[in-house]
């Protein structure tokens, strides 16, 4: 639970919102109900119905889109209809609400639900005593909506900058370990559900130290950046390369069963054998090769991959292992 919150900051937009406000409607629905307003105490009890349900539609689904935009216009109605309701008294509802949409939909949708629900509730004349109160509450509500505004959307570009960065291998420009890890277990899910194959491969330069040693980091990192783009150019879109640390790969293939495992692989050992160089000749790899197997978790799975490519590199290297030994197969050498 804490994991799902402390990884999904909608979501636990959408969880602190609901129970705060779960929290503070609650008595003002107990008091109507106390005092015989009815009307009140039912609008209350609709309104709290609402948050209930999109705050566990979010925990159950996972949509949090979804139960955002619903939370964002059960808000602003209610606090329109409880302004309309209630009168003076009520307007201030809207405020809150002004400034919660912004954390709850994108930018511009919040914006545009603002401007709505000021509008709707400047369209009702109950709501107002007078046309100067209506026009100042109109530009106070503005102002705290651009304020809001600039604040959502300064705080989104920084979220999906540092999302960025905290996903990507800053070298090659491939996904990193950490998100290597969400795509397995997407991957895992997809497989258990729609029983499509998926074939992991991990991948190693051969004596790449050497390359380092003796032509300096940047010659190697050269080699690194062009393995990733020969890999890129000669895989299907669907695949996903991550680089799992130094200069070791893993390749995501879905969609592959054992027969075309084996052609695809050894079509990417010859394309680097033959392509990818560094200025003392060519540079090969070794490679473990391990298919999911029905209902195997991610680390029985990446350690298949990874005994086989220790016994490719324990073989001689510039080799292809598979995992499954009902599917072991040597790669034909060049
Ligand atoms: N240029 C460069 N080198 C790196 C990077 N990350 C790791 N390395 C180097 O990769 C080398 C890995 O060396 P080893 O683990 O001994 O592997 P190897 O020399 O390829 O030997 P085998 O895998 O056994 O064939 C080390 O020299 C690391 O410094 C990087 O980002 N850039």
């Amino acid at each position: 639970m804490f994991h799902r919150l402390k990884n999904d900051f909608r979501l636990s937009i959408i969880t602190l919102l609901g129970i705060s406000a779960i929290l503070g409607i609650t008595p003002f629905a107990i008091m109507r109900f106390i005092q015989g307003n009815v009307v009140a105490g039912v609008v209350d009890l609709g309104i709290l119905a609402g948050i209930v349900g999109s705050l566990a539609y979010a925990w159950v689904t996972g949509d949090t889109r979804r139960s955002g935009m619903f939370l964002a216009f059960i808000i602003c109605a209610s606090a329109v209809l409880v302004g309309a309701v209630m009168g003076e008294a009520g307007l201030f509802w809207l405020f809150p609400c002004l400034v919660t949409t912004f954390f709850l939909v994108s930018s511009r949708i919040a914006a545009g639900l603002n401007i709505v629900s000021v509008l709707a509730l400047m369209s009702i004349e109950t709501a107002f005593s007078s046309p100067v109160q209506m026009w100042t509450f109109a530009a106070t509500a503005a102002t705290v909506s651009a304020c809001a505004y600039v604040f959502a959307y300064r705080n989104q570009d920084q979220r999906e900058r540092l999302e960025h960065l905290a996903t990507i291998d800053p070298l090659t420009g491939v996904k990193n370990r950490r998100s290597m890890d969400e795509e397995l277990d997407l991957a895992a899910a997809n497989a258990e559900r729609t029983g499509l194959p998926y074939a992991l491969v991990m991948m190693d330069l051969d004596h790449f130290k050497q390359i380092n040693d003796v032509y300096g980091h940047g010659v190697g990192d050269d080699v690194l950046t062009d393995l990733v783009a020969l890999i890129e150019h000669n895989t299907r879109k669907s695949d996903q390369l991550f680089r799992y640390g130094g200069e070791e790969f893993v390749l995501l293939l879905p969609g592959v069963d054992g027969n075309s495992l084996q052609t695809v692989m050894t079509n990417l050992q010859q394309i680097l054998r033959k392509h990818l160089k560094y200025p003392g000749g060519p540079v090969t790899s070794s490679f473990g090769v391990a298919l999911l197997r029905h209902g195997e978790s991610i680390d029985s799975w990446l350690s298949r991959a990874d005994e086989a490519l220790y016994k490719a590199k324990e073989s001689g290297r510039d080799t292809i292992i598979f995992a499954d030994e009902s599917d072991q197969r040597l790669a034909v050498p060049a």
